[in-house]
């Protein structure tokens, strides 16, 4: 497994933003849709591709480009994923969207699911799971988990925040993954939450804190 830590300008740029105490609902908002879009353009970067000729604008006939590879499944985890969908289907519009209800129990820490729907062909597709904190790593081998007993073989993951020990947790289960984040934080505090990290991502971008 590969741990892609996107230190892109913009990334980071509004990365910080994000971490600003008493940051707006709608301003957190807007930065994880943005964030998560451009980690998807580089967790998009080894996509297949394929020629095909059309007719150009001149009456020539020109060979573009097409992608090729396996079809693809986003999976917001609930709620916090969903902050980051509009943002990653902007580039990839023709996806398939897969939703996994999760919550963390607050004393346990363990994931308590609630919800799942799934598109179909699992098999054929490439998943990508989002959800803006990888804390523990629960919440996103329970997923991981739901998709491979369907029969997905291809996940990849995209997280704004990742924590040392949630890494470790998804690579202990999936060796193969890759993660795109746009940091790796320092640790979990006593509570489970990412520090410096960003606090509950989910309260944050529902305005429910
Ligand atoms: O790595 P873990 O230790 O499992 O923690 C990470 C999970 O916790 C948060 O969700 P939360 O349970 O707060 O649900 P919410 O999105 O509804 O706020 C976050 O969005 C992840 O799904
Ligand atoms: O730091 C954390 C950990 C879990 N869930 C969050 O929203 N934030
Ligand atoms: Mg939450």
């Amino acid at each position: 497994m590969s741990v892609h830590a996107i230190d892109h300008p913009l990334v980071q740029h509004k990365l910080g933003l994000m971490r600003e105490a008493g940051i707006s609902t709608k301003s957190f908002r807007e930065l994880a849709g943005e964030v998560a879009k451009l980690l998807t353009y580089e967790a998009t970067q080894d996509l297949e591709l394929q020629d095909y000729d059309i007719d150009g604008w001149s009456g020539e006939t020109i060979t573009v480009k097409q992608l090729k590879g396996k079809k693809v499944t986003i999976v917001p985890i609930l709620r916090a994923g969903l902050g980051m969908l509009e943002g990653v289907t902007d580039l990839i519009p023709s996806a398939r969207v897969s939703v996994v209800g999760l919550y963390r129990d607050e004393e346990t820490l363990e994931p308590v699911p609630y919800f799942s729907k799934f598109a179909n062909d699992l098999d054929e597709r490439m998943a990508v799971v989002i959800d803006p904190m990888l804390a523990t790593g629960g919440s996103m081998v329970a997923t991981l988990d739901m998709l491979r007993d369907r029969g997905c073989q291809l996940m990849r993951v995209i997280v704004l925040v990742a924590a040392p020990e949630g890494i470790r947790r998804v690579q202990e289960a999936y060796p193969d993954i890759e993660i795109y984040t746009a940091s790796v934080d320092e640790r979990l505090d006593e509570n489970g939450y990412i520090v410096p990290g960003l606090g509950d991502a989910g309260d944050k971008i529902f305005g429910t804190r």
